[in-house]
């Protein structure tokens, strides 16, 4: 269970000169982002290039703190207890960062040990992991050299090592073809149902279709705000539109669609 509550951040981007003061300008780049994602349900972040998704998800997962606004997963705050919070989620991050020396499997075991987890239970559950992705082919397979495709993979059985309730993504179908984009909505709706685990699963995407086939819930981010919050069809009807895309438009942009 995530809770984000009207969270905003500003960042400083230095100008030139001396003092790095001539043309500094400021970004406000999230102000206002809400977020409640129940367990046993995926939760999309819906938003445009430049909404703010990535740097919600990176406050989520403490990599630096909001200046205003809470986080909690698990009722835990992510401000005040960083590594008590961070046990309870999976991270996959816009950077995937494997060790490339290493093979799948020492990545995934490695980023166990640093969980706490002993060798064999490390080692065990790489072995479902890496059944669950469909990964055996590659998983004695040294990093490098992977495609996109694989590093991803990889990267989120590493996440999932320590079987965290909370599973947070960040536009995880990046660069992936079709085959290996629905192995990965596969993977993401058995971790969501029961026999998974019920996990809460929150992902950030600007694609329509990622969140029409996946999402329970839906959080739509437009200039660093969420402006709306529901189902897809809670949000069609929300907008009065048939198509997801229109509705996006309409609750995302309602000046551009007023214009058009
Ligand atoms: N470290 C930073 N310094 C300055 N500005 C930043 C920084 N990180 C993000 N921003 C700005 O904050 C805004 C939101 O960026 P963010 O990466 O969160 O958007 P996003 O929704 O993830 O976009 P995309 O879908 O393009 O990845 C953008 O205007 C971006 O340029």
């Amino acid at each position: 269970m995530i809770h984000i509550d009207d969270l905003h951040k500003r960042f400083v981007v230095p100008g030139t000169g001396a003092l790095k003061r001539k043309g500094r300008r400021e970004v406000q780049a999230v102000h206002g982002v809400n977020l409640h994602a129940g367990n046993g349900r995926i939760t999309g972040l819906l938003g445009a290039n430049g909404a703010g998704k990535t740097t919600t998800l990176r406050m989520l997962a403490g990599l630096f703190p909001p200046d205003a606004g809470r986080i909690s997963v698990d009722d835990i705050d992510v401000l005040q207890q960083p590594r008590a919070a961070l046990a309870r989620m999976g991270i996959l991050g816009d950077a995937h960062g494997l060790y490339p020396r290493l093979t799948a499997r020492e990545n995934i075991v490695y980023f166990g040990r640093l969980q706490g987890m002993d060798e064999d239970a490390a080692s065990s559950r790489a072995e479902s992991l890496s059944q669950l992705l469909d990964m055996k082919a590659i998983l004695d397979r040294r990093a490098d050299g992977f495609s996109q495709g694989e590093r991803m993979k990889t990267a989120l059985a590493r996440a999932l090592v320590h079987d965290p309730a909370n599973i947070v993504l960040d536009e995880p179908t990046n660069g992936l073809d079709v085959l290996a984009t629905r192995g990965l909505r596969e993977a993401l709706r058995w971790l969501r149902s029961p026999e998974g685990g019920g996990k809460c699963i929150v992902f950030s995407t600007h694609i329509m279709q990622e969140v029409e086939l996946l999402c329970d819930e839906v959080v739509v981010i437009s200039h660093g705000k969420s402006v709306a919050r529901g189902s897809v069809p809670e949000l069609l009807d929300m907008a009065g539109a048939t198509r997801f895309e229109d509705a996006f438009v309409t609750l995302a942009f309602p000046a551009q669609q007023e214009a058009a």
